[in-house]
């Protein structure tokens, strides 16, 4: 799939969070969100999934058959959107059936994250970073092109944050594409970078 989006803006309440950001993605590219606190990142990623609608601009998506871009989709947010009386396992079962377009079994996908150990525990009882990780293993149960990450570093300790890594390249390989916000560095290797300033949005290699 490809994404162009072309001089979009955002209002929230009554303000203009961001205006003019124009970026194209194409399979196996990475996006790296930035900008202060309140600056409109996460709002990016809601009209980029739907949830958002955007003030102006425009959103086209191509070679993406027939599927809408909701379909071609991953969001994980801040929050982890788990139940957290179910177990990881039914959790991302529920995940699998939900979404369609499986791609790895529960168990592996819990594997691949670290925490097979933990399939039969209630999500309840899981630290942060461990609900983050299982969150994450949702990626890998059912197969969309377009994974928009909210700052999916968070909670993650060094070794889970290399696993996240790995995954995320892993994706790009294979012709998938990654959008990412995020405060601390993410690794990705020849990511675009933007950088969302109040009201204004520019856009730049990684580290530029
Ligand atoms: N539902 C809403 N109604 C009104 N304003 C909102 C709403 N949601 C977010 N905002 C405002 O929109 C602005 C952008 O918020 P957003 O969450 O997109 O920022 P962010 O860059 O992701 O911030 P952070 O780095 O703190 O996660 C903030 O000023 C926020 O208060």
């Amino acid at each position: 799939m490809r994404l162009d989006v072309q001089n979009l803006a955002c209002d929230r309440g009554e303000r203009r969070i961001f205006t003019g950001l124009s970026f194209a993605l194409a399979p196996g590219d990475a996006l790296v969100v930035r900008g202060r606190n309140g600056a409109g990142k996460s709002s990016l990623l809601d009209i980029l999934a739907g949830r958002l609608r955007p003030a102006y601009g425009a959103i086209r998506l191509s070679e993406a058959g027939e599927r809408s871009l909701p379909e071609c989709l991953h969001s994980i947010g801040h929050r982890d959107a788990l139940k957290a009386a179910l177990t990881a396992e039914e959790n991302l079962s529920f995940a699998r059936d939900f979404l369609g377009d499986p791609a790895l079994p529960v168990h592996a996908a819990l594997d691949a994250v670290g925490l097979l150990h933990a399939a039969h525990l209630p999500v309840a009882y899981l630290s942060a970073g461990q609900r983050r990780r299982i969150a994450l293993a949702r990626l890998l149960v059912a197969r969309r092109p377009l994974w928009l990450l909210d700052e999916p570093t968070s909670a993650l300790d060094t070794a889970s944050q290399d696993m996240l890594l790995g995954l995320m390249e892993r994706h790009r390989t294979d012709g998938g594409i990654v959008v990412a916000t995020t405060h601390a560095p993410l690794g990705l290797k020849d990511a675009k970078e933007i950088r969302i300033e109040r009201e204004v949005a520019s856009l730049a290699g990684e580290g530029a």
